[in-house]
């Protein structure tokens, strides 16, 4: 969205940090400790990722069935009888949903019910709602074996819906056996995993996911919940909203820590925690800005760090300052990716730049008219993508909530959307048109 020319100085494109990052995660795909395979049952597949196409085995619906409650026929046998003018055909024995395949008499009609196999001669059904019964009395299966039908079916049936086919549903209809289910790299959705379901397939092999350690940076912060007397430190907001979108995005958080500001001490308990969970990725908040106390930009200029990054400023707002690197590890590289420390930013850089890069569902994007808080105009800043937090309205518009401050945590809460106003862009009016990425 944004050109090169509009963006401010110092700043690098949206496009080439989304390109970095998608290049670290792939040098850790290509490595020899890339995620593997695994065998699950559908019932712990969904948001997986396929490893490997899946073809139907079979039919679906394996022999030609009912689409309603109704009469199978021939309509053929209706040939001879003139628009309008009442038809009566002698009448079979009811077939219900799973009931063997069955054969109808030339010249009569079966009750059948909805999912039931057609009986072979049969090639059309006619609902019940269209005869003189009506509706089908109900009853058990006990009473059906016994109960009987009336011998004769009456009705009236106009030439335009004695057509052959109507209101059945043929074999292999929805899906054909040697059809293609679902292919590798699609992530496992409720509807995927029905219609894998629906083909009889129970388990499927699935990528594994990627392993990541979450960090917190920051003397200030202190864990939720945990009684402490400096009542001045924050709560830890970001560990907990990092591994969460993550695991949102499919990956498996496997530690989640939260580390002073001391290099040091950094460097030791994330590379004790990637190795005893065979990390592929780091995820770190905090530290990256340019102030005296920077532990993620110390921690990579140590004298024979294993962590090398680089850093860079983005022309986001939030989100601007950002590090990519690898650390290394026994076990292998593991790709880190340094976020900024308020809230806001890391979020929304997960939103902008990370799902992308680890294959997660895109988000939808859209365009649509932009409400702001108070009917006036707001500003945004020149020379970057402004992301502003949102709320989708239910007459397709958005509504921004909070301001642009990426402390606001809080706003960013009630928020299920998020604006994308362009780097040229310098104040946002009352029912502009901007791109929207839906977060739901
Ligand atoms: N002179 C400059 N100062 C700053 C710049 C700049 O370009 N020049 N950039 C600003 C921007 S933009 C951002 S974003 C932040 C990024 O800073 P860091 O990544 O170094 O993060 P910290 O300084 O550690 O923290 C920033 C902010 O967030 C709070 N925080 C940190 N961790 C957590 C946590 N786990 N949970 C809740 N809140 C957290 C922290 O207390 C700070 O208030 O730098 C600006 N400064
Ligand atoms: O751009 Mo920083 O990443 O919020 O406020």
């Amino acid at each position: 969205m944004e050109q090169d020319s509009h963006l401010a100085p110092g700043r690098i494109p949206l496009a080439e940090h989304r390109r970095s990052l998608r290049e670290l995660v792939g040098a850790v795909l290509d490595s020899p400790h890339a995620p593997g395979a695994a065998t699950v049952g559908l019932k712990r597949a969904r948001g997986r990722t396929l490893s490997r196409d899946v073809t139907s085995p079979v039919n679906v619906p394996p022999v030609a069935n009912s689409q309603m409650d109704g009469f199978a026929l021939n309509v053929e046998s209706l040939a001879s009888t003139p628009d309008g003018a009442p038809i009566t055909l002698p009448l079979g024995t009811l077939i219900a949903a799973g009931d063997e395949p069955s054969t109808l008499e030339p010249g009569s009609a079966r009750p059948i019910m909805t999912g039931a196999p057609l009986p072979a001669g049969a090639n059309a059904v006619i609902p019940v709602e269209e005869t003189a019964v009506g509706r089908f009395a109900q009853r058990t299966k006990e009473e059906s074996d016994v109960c009987t039908q009336p011998s004769d079916l009456t009705f009236t049936l106009a030439s335009e819906r004695r057509t052959e086919g109507r209101f059945v549903r043929p074999a292999g209809s929805d899906t054909e056996r040697g059809d293609v289910v679902a292919r590798a790299g699609q992530v496992l959705t409720a509807r995927l995993i029905g219609h894998l379901a629906s083909v009889g397939v129970a388990e499927v092999e699935v990528r594994e996911r990627l392993r990541a350690v979450v960090v917190s940076t920051g003397t200030e912060v202190r864990e939720p919940g945990e009684p402490e007397p400096d009542d001045w430190r924050i709560f830890d907001a970001n560990s907990f909203l990092v591994a969460a979108a993550l695991e949102d995005a499919g990956i498996e958080v496997c530690a989640r820590l939260r580390v002073p500001d001391d290099p040091r001490a950094l460097l030791d308990d994330v590379g004790t925690a990637c190795e005893s969970v065979r990390a592929h990725l780091v995820v770190s908040t905090g530290g990256v800005s340019a102030g005296a106390v920077e532990p993620i930009r110390q921690a990579a200029q140590m004298a024979a760090s294993p962590l090398r990054l680089a850093f860079d400023k983005v022309a986001m707002q939030p989100g601007g300052p950002q590090g990519l690197g690898m650390l290394a590890a026994e076990h292998g590289e593991v790709a880190w990716i340094a976020l900024p420390g308020n809230p806001v930013s890391a979020y929304v850089s997960l939103e902008m730049f990370v799902r992308e890069a680890l294959a997660a569902p895109p988000r939808a994007r859209v365009r649509l008219p932009v409400r702001t808080q108070t009917a006036e105009s707001e500003p945004s800043p020149e020379g970057l993508v402004q992301v502003r937090r949102a709320r989708l309205n239910s007459d397709s518009t958005v509504k921004l909530v909070g301001g642009p401050g990426s402390h606001l945590v809080g706003a960013l809460a009630l928020s299920d959307a998020l604006v994308l106003i362009p780097p040229e862009v310098t104040r946002v009016a009352d029912g502009d048109i901007h791109e929207v990425m839906i977060l739901r």
